[in-house]
């Protein structure tokens, strides 16, 4: 360790002395935990959130809502069930100061939200936050009729200047940059006057699992939606005006953070269960056993959980992994320890996550002396001997925890700055070293 600042501390990636063989509970799910916190916080009555993800984005989000008014009381050891935080909504207000952080869920579920407020309500967070794509919600929430001041940016920081209600109806929004900009939306329409009916208009839509998972929670929460994926039009979906139920939800694990560790049975021919795997879900992690199969591994769902066993053969994979983008640091790394080459497309967007994760990915794993390059929308990856050296992780989690899976393989890997895996799974180092069956050392950036 040559520096102890967060941001340049370097981690030294543990090598598998041998197959890994281990149980790991992964926490809640992001997306799940967040969309909760918003639809407990719409509700007309309160409601529970258990074994909620406790992250910085997670905190974020509660910490938003608690600003405009919403009670959160966060409970831990609930009779043995682990945590679990009571939401109990009040009318929602400003002035308000929101801290969306680099979360995309914030920064694009909470503008509809502070539309409703009483008052003004100021959206800052990291810098490339304000990179990241917003001019969709913006412009919607515009029609739907509210007043944003955003200097002509469309983009954060802006501030909302909430009027208590929304009017609500008729909206187009060109989805393509992200798929958030619909759940957004969605998540919010039950609560405008007229409720919503929103139009994607651009070519593609990324993330579909997302748009079902929101979908799939506004209905628990008594929503009516209209969608295409239940034969509706295409690209239209329709949210009736109504209150929202409060309801009392466990979260599912975070499946999206269950693929390092299945990875790392994949990648030590060894064997990873993870408690708890859903037998149904929404979350896009659930096409990890198809993915990690296809790449050379074999998977039983039972009562234990998900149990993942590698042959010790990782094979390359060409797949659209438009859907599960969110996949794609963790597969990238799989693929460049993989003995064929690698096309992952569908993923352009991907430039405009935390950070742009193509030209990341492709800088890193070259720099440990593979052979990687961008496509026009993804990936291609071919198999070259790795070597140890620093891989730079610009504030991404999930390049951490991609850079995590290539060490167990190529010795002296540094991983920069692993505290940002904080963003969704702050336990991630302690996780990763128990896995190993190697003590919690000294070490962690
Ligand atoms: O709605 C959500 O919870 C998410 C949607 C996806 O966003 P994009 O559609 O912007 O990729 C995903 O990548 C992100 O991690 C979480
Ligand atoms: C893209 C991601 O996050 P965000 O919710 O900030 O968009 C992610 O977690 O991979």
């Amino acid at each position: 360790m040559t520096d102890s600042s967060p941001h340049t501390a370097l981690w030294p990636a543990p090598v598998a002395s041998g197959p890994v063989d281990a149980t790991v509970t992964v926490p809640g799910s992001k997306s799940v935990t967040n969309r909760a916190l918003v639809l407990a916080a719409h509700a007309s009555e309160p409601g529970w959130i258990r074994r909620p993800l406790r992250s910085r984005d997670t905190v974020l989000m509660a910490d938003a809502l608690r600003a405009m008014g919403v009670q959160i009381d966060e409970q831990v050891n609930t009779g043995g069930g682990g945590e679990a935080w009571r939401v109990i909504p009040a009318g929602l207000h400003g002035p308000a100061r929101i801290d969306v952080g680099n979360a995309g869920t914030v920064m694009r579920f909470l503008p509809p939200v502070a539309a409703l407020a009483d008052g003004p309500v100021r959206f800052e967070g990291d810098p490339r936050a304000y990179e990241r794509p917003l001019q969709g919600v913006i412009d919607a929430l515009r029609t739907l009729g509210a007043r944003i001041d955003d200097e002509g940016r469309g983009a954060l920081p802006l501030t909302v200047q909430g009027a208590g209600s929304l009017s609500g109806g008729p909206v187009e929004v060109d989805a393509s940059s992200s798929s958030q900009f619909v759940s957004a939306l969605l998540l919010s329409g039950p609560r405008f006057n007229q409720g919503l009916e929103l139009r994607h208009t651009g070519r593609t839509l990324p993330s579909l699992p997302h748009i079902r998972m929101t979908i799939d929670m506004l209905r628990v929460a008594g929503a009516k939606v209209d969608a295409p994926q239940d034969g509706g039009e295409p690209n239209v979906w329709r949210v009736a005006p109504s209150a929202l139920l409060g309801r009392d939800l466990t979260v599912e694990p975070d499946l999206s953070n269950a693929a390092p560790f299945l990875a790392a049975a994949l990648v030590t021919g060894g064997r990873v269960t993870v408690p708890d795997w859903p037998e149904r879900t929404t979350q896009p992690g659930d096409a990890l056993r198809e993915i990690f199969t296809r790449m050379g591994g074999t998977c039983e769902l039972t009562e234990q959980g998900l149990t993942f066993t590698g042959t010790g053969r990782i094979l390359g994979l060409t797949a659209d992994l438009h859907e599960v983008g969110e996949l794609t640091p963790v597969i990238a790394a799989v693929a460049a320890l993989a003995e064929s080459e690698s096309v992952l497309s569908g993923v352009a967007h991907l430039r405009l996550h935390e950070t742009d994760r193509l030209a990341a990915l492709v800088t890193e794993i070259n720099g440990l002396g593979g052979d990687a390059i961008e496509t026009e929308d993804g990936l291609r990856i071919r198999p070259r001997a790795l070597r140890g050296g620093v891989f730079h992780t610009y504030e991404d989690h999930r390049l951490a925890t991609a850079a995590a899976v290539l060490g167990l393989a190529v010795p002296g890997v540094q991983v920069e700055n692993v505290a940002t895996t904080a963003k969704t799974l702050p336990e991630f180092p302690e996780l990763w070293t128990e896995m190993l069956g190697t003590p919690v050392t000294a070490g962690r950036g």
